[in-house]
């Protein structure tokens, strides 16, 4: 297993460009399942979900070929509807092929994801949508199976306006019989995304960015070309990058629009940011301000910037308060963090965090993606040295961290 190894106390500055988004490839790629004939994906960025997601669709039959940044899926050839635990347990993304597999082939059988770090993060929301939708489901042996004859479209209403559901519906919705809504659907903008994607194939969705999503079937969708969202929690990562170090990061290939609520703490927070044509710009001003963030779905403050801005706000000027209300357990980098110096009481779903004037770097350990992304981000901006062991989690999701880091003059590298 691989750590980074960081030098704290250097100002990143420079320019470092985003890369397409995995929250947005992930679902793209299971949706190529629909299609007749061959889809390719460009900017897919070279992830370790994007490489088990590769495993789960090869698994089920398809063709997938990658040459550089593009990605060619062709689900002519599939020959089973089951996805194994030893893959959907790497990465619950895995679940999305249910939708797409359930309308083509009408049948699914996919291992239960299961809970993780950060949650237990059920699927009930998924398996009400398909089964509103007329397919039958069966829990067993840790399997969800689903059949059916043709799915039917349907109003659905989510509880929780779940990314993950809103995405499985939808592309399950592409090809049945008549209209589906989704009613208090996500509007993230992968969402969005996935639904551009679908609608060039020949999908006939409307809404997706707003929490009524319509559906009309259609009967095929065909192979296309298309190129994924640029990843904007990876882009909020490196601005509080800048921000940390008191640097000067010029961020490319990046939709403002999806940064909004990161950009406007940062600005609370006093630090300088700019947006133009050519990306997001931030200038760091010393400690920040301190400021309250609370998670929400879309267009809230994203709980996958939670972690990094709570590194960020370990450094504050007074007192902050983090409440998370997306995952009831986002919080395992508080310890970690708190091994560096930082001082943060959790009460519940909220973190009171008692700004100090500098962490000391240390030996901390990832316990998930974004939680990784804030100890690297806490070891830039401390005393010293730090060790973030358990690499594999942060690699789900950066591409070529080290590598980006470096090139805006982080000291930072990979020791296995
Ligand atoms: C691959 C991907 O895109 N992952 C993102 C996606 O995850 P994911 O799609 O898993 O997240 P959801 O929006 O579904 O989950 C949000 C909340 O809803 C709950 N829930 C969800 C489904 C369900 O059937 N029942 C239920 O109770 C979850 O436990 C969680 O508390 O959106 C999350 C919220 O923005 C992000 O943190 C993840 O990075
Ligand atoms: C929680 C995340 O991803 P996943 O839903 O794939 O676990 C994330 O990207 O921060």
């Amino acid at each position: 297993m691989s750590s980074f190894i960081i030098e704290g106390g250097e100002s990143l500055k420079g320019t470092v460009r985003a890369s397409g988004a995995k929250n947005a490839v992930l679902p793209v790629m299971a949706a190529s399942l629909l299609a007749e004939g061959e889809c390719v994906i460009e900017d897919v960025p070279e992830l370790e979900d994007v490489r088990v997601m590769r495993e789960v669709l090869s698994s089920l039959g398809a063709g997938c070929e990658t040459k550089e940044s593009s990605l060619k899926i062709n689900p002519d050839n599939i020959d089973t509807c089951e996805a194994p635990y030893e893959l959907v347990r790497k990465m619950r993304a895995s679940f999305l092929v249910m939708g797409p597999l359930l309308a083509k082939y009408g049948r699914a059988r996919i291992s239960l994801p299961g809970g993780c770090a950060i949650g237990s993060r059920p699927i009930d929301l998924h398996l009400k949508g398909f089964s509103a939708l007329g397919a039958e489901i069966d829990l067993g042996h840790g399997f969800v199976e689903a059949r059916c004859e043709k799915l039917k479209g349907n109003i659905i209403y989510l509880d929780f306006p779940s990314v993950g559901a809103t995405e499985n519906i939808m592309m399950a919705a592409a090809l049945a019989e008549g209209q589906t809504i989704i009613e208090n659907a996500a509007k993230e903008p992968e969402i969005v995304d996935l639904a551009n994607f679908l609608n060039s194939m020949g999908a006939h969705i409307r809404g997706a960015g707003t929490d009524i999503i319509k559906i009309e079937g259609v009967k095929s969708l065909k192979g296309i070309s298309y190129t994924v969202i640029p990843d904007r929690i990876e882009a909020g990562t490196y601005l509080i990058a800048g921000a940390i170090t008191n640097g000067d990061v010029l961020v490319e290939n990046v939709v403002s629009e999806h940064l909004k609520p990161l950009i406007a703490k940062l600005i609370e927070c006093g630090a300088e940011v700019t947006e133009g044509e050519d990306g997001i710009r931030v200038v760091g001003k010393g400690r920040p301000n301190p400021v309250d963030v609370k998670t929400m779905p879309y267009p809230g403050f994203p709980t996958d910037m939670q972690a990094q801005m709570m590194a960020y706000l370990s450094l504050c000027n007074g007192n902050s308060m983090i409440i998370e209300t997306v995952f009831e357990n986002r919080f395992m980098h508080v310890e970690e963090l708190k091994r560096m110096g930082a001082r943060i009481r959790i009460e519940g779903r909220s973190a009171m965090i008692e700004g100090v004037e500098k962490l000391s770097g240390a030996p901390v350990k990832a316990t998930d993606l974004r939680a990784g992304a804030a100890l690297i981000l806490a070891g830039l901006a401390a005393e010293g040295t730090t060790e973030v062991m358990n690499a594999q989690h942060v690699d789900r999701g950066y591409e070529n961290i080290v590598e980006k880091l470096r090139s805006i003059g982080a000291k930072i590298k990979r020791a296995e």
